[in-house]
């Protein structure tokens, strides 16, 4: 079993090649010349990595065709939702033509490869009161440039599956956190924080953005087992959202860390750390998911608060 993962360098990259390692795939990942390498360096040789650029179409049409895998994970993407009212093109270019790119190579090439694409929540955008859990069906109001390139991609991913019948998965994914996350996304960023000042590398004082707003936090290595399970058990074209089921304010997540934690600390607002627009709340009903694949979370959530404050301990 062939199983090509885009994006393996990144955060989820990395977590959904030791998974399948565990499950004996042989993996294949593309990188960019500029990739940063240290999430997947402990895999050494146990993986085989491959120079591609997703937006260049003949660099994927010679990927695929090279490799023709059984299996592709699609990770690869601008993730970080601020990013995207900076560079609102390049976002949506990135996230949506490497996509498309990866579809044309495989409906081209002729391949039966299934396809496990990594939609977000953040489609969902403003939720009405009376919403909540949002459920699949929930209409979507995106409210980022970032949110419009993933629902551009759930909804390429109905339409190949339609048209040409490309096993096409649509994994509607909820935050998700834990070792190795980015220091750029809330969890990470403040963990980070509490850590320099564990370690005396900055005064006591924690700068945040917006602290009401509430998320529904999946440990990633809970999330990338959902993504085998949507390959192995889900229908074709079908989207299923994968959540925890509960919700906790930013604040909250951050009582969470400092509790695993003996400073204390001042909390202070930065207004650079404030959106245009923020979605107030994503609370996931992961039902459909869990009917079609068995799938549910197993990690709880102090765990893995308390496990990404251990990893930025790990770090110089
Ligand atoms: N990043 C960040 N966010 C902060 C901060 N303070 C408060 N927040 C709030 O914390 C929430 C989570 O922010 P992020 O961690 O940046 O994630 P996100 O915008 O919810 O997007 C993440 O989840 C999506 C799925 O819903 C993913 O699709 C996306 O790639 C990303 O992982 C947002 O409401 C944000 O305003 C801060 O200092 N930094």
């Amino acid at each position: 079993m062939k199983a090509l993962v885009t994006g393996i360098s990144g955060f989820v990259g990395s977590h959904m090649a030791e998974f399948l390692l565990s499950r004996n795939a042989e993996v294949v990942g593309t990188i960019r010349n500029r990739s940063r390498m240290n999430h997947i360096e402990h895999l050494g040789n146990k993986i085989r990595l491959v120079e591609c650029e997703l937006r260049d179409p003949f660099s994927v049409e010679t990927l695929v065709e090279k490799e023709r895998p059984d299996l592709i994970f699609h990770l690869a993407a601008q993730s970080f939702v601020p990013t995207s009212w900076n560079s609102p093109i390049d976002t949506i270019h990135n996230n949506v033509a490497g996509q498309v790119n990866l579809f044309e190579a495989i409906r081209r090439i002729g391949l039966n490869t299934k396809i496990q694409i990594a939609c977000s929540s953040e489609e969902y955008g403003q939720v009405e009161p009376g919403e909540t859990p949002i459920r699949e069906t929930n209409p979507l109001r995106p409210l980022s440039p970032y949110a419009i390139s993933k629902v551009a991609q759930d909804y390429l991913g109905y339409q190949y599956y339609k048209s040409y019948g490309l096993h096409v998965v649509r994994t509607i994914t909820f935050n998700h956190t834990g070792p190795r996350r980015g220091e750029n996304f809330v969890t990470s960023n403040f963990a980070k924080q509490i850590v320099d000042i564990e370690k005396g590398k900055k005064p006591p004082v924690i700068y945040v953005g917006n602290l009401e707003a509430k998320r529904d936090f999946t440990d990633v290595r809970d999330v990338v087992r959902g993504y085998w399970l949507a390959l192995e058990k889900g229908t074709p074209g079908e989207a299923y959202n994968i959540a925890s089921g509960t919700c906790y304010t930013i604040a909250e997540m951050l009582n969470t860390l400092l509790s695993f934690s003996n400073v204390k600390i001042e909390v202070k607002t930065d207004p650079a750390r404030l959106r245009p627009s923020d979605v107030e709340i994503l609370l996931g009903d992961y039902g459909k998911f869990r009917e079609a694949t068995g799938w549910k979370p197993e990690i709880p959530f102090e765990r893995t608060m308390e496990d990404l404050l251990h990893y930025w301990r790990s770090q110089t």
